[in-house]
């Protein structure tokens, strides 16, 4: 469903990091693990389009992402990944429905309220559309943006440290809520971290080196 090959990433002058090539199964969940520096979120941004590699290439189904043009890209992630960050990312001068709208807007998707009603729910957020950002608690934002990853039904969820600054109680919380809607979604889910208590939980685990550095 997902394949790497031949990857490799450079920052300006940097010398460049190589990866591993890499398969993921549709609904497979696992990790990119590694010591701080190794490449994990640039792998991360790679596989989301986000970031152009230097060389390789990153197959979803039988999309290969860096031949599509930079808007096909776009829209392309719009509707099939779904990003999680560390911190949620939203627009606090919005609700989190007009949030979520921007999800739909960037796919290319019509507004489909009652979607944004039905994810919100499955996310425990169901009273909190009309909400602003501002107003959510840490944990509601953070349920927030993953409403706002999932929304378009992804084949991939890429989430970047999402329990890096949580107690052991919510990291699992958090890892066991991800876990629930990749399978509600059969999306695969990959987890970049160095948290090593999600290993327990998620044992496939692509390691990234420092020396491939
Ligand atoms: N925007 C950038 N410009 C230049 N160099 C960068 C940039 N982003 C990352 N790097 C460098 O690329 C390398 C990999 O960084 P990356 O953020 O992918 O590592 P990481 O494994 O996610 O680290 P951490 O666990 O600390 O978040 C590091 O040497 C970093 O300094």
């Amino acid at each position: 469903m997902l394949q790497i090959k031949g990857l490799s990433a450079a920052y300006s002058e940097q010398k460049a990091i190589h990866f591993p090539d890499w398969k993921v199964a549709k609904g497979e969940h696992c990790l990119i693990l590694g010591s701080s520096g190794c490449g994990k979120t640039t792998l991360l941004h790679i596989i989301g389009g986000l970031l152009q590699p230097k060389a390789g290439e990153v197959l979803l189904d039988n999309t290969s992402l860096y031949q599509l043009k930079a808007h096909q890209r776009d829209l392309y992630r719009g509707q099939n990944i779904g990003l999680i960050f560390q911190k949620p990312h939203l627009i606090d001068s919005l609700t989190v429905k007009e949030n979520l709208y921007t999800a739909q807007y960037f796919a290319g998707l019509p507004q489909d309220e009652k979607r944004i009603q039905e994810v919100l729910h499955e996310l425990n957020l169901g009273d909190k559309l009309n909400a602003r950002t501002f107003e959510l608690s840490q944990g509601e934002a953070q349920r927030a943006s993953i409403a706002r990853a999932l929304l378009n039904r992804p084949k991939v969820i890429l989430a970047d440290e999402p329990t890096a600054s949580l107690d052991d109680d919510n990291c699992h919380a958090v890892v066991q809520l991800l876990q629930r809607e990749a399978r509600l979604y059969q999306a695969a889910l990959i987890i970049a971290t160095h948290d090593q208590r999600i290993k327990e939980v998620i044992p496939e685990v692509l390691q990234l080196d420092k020396q491939l550095a």
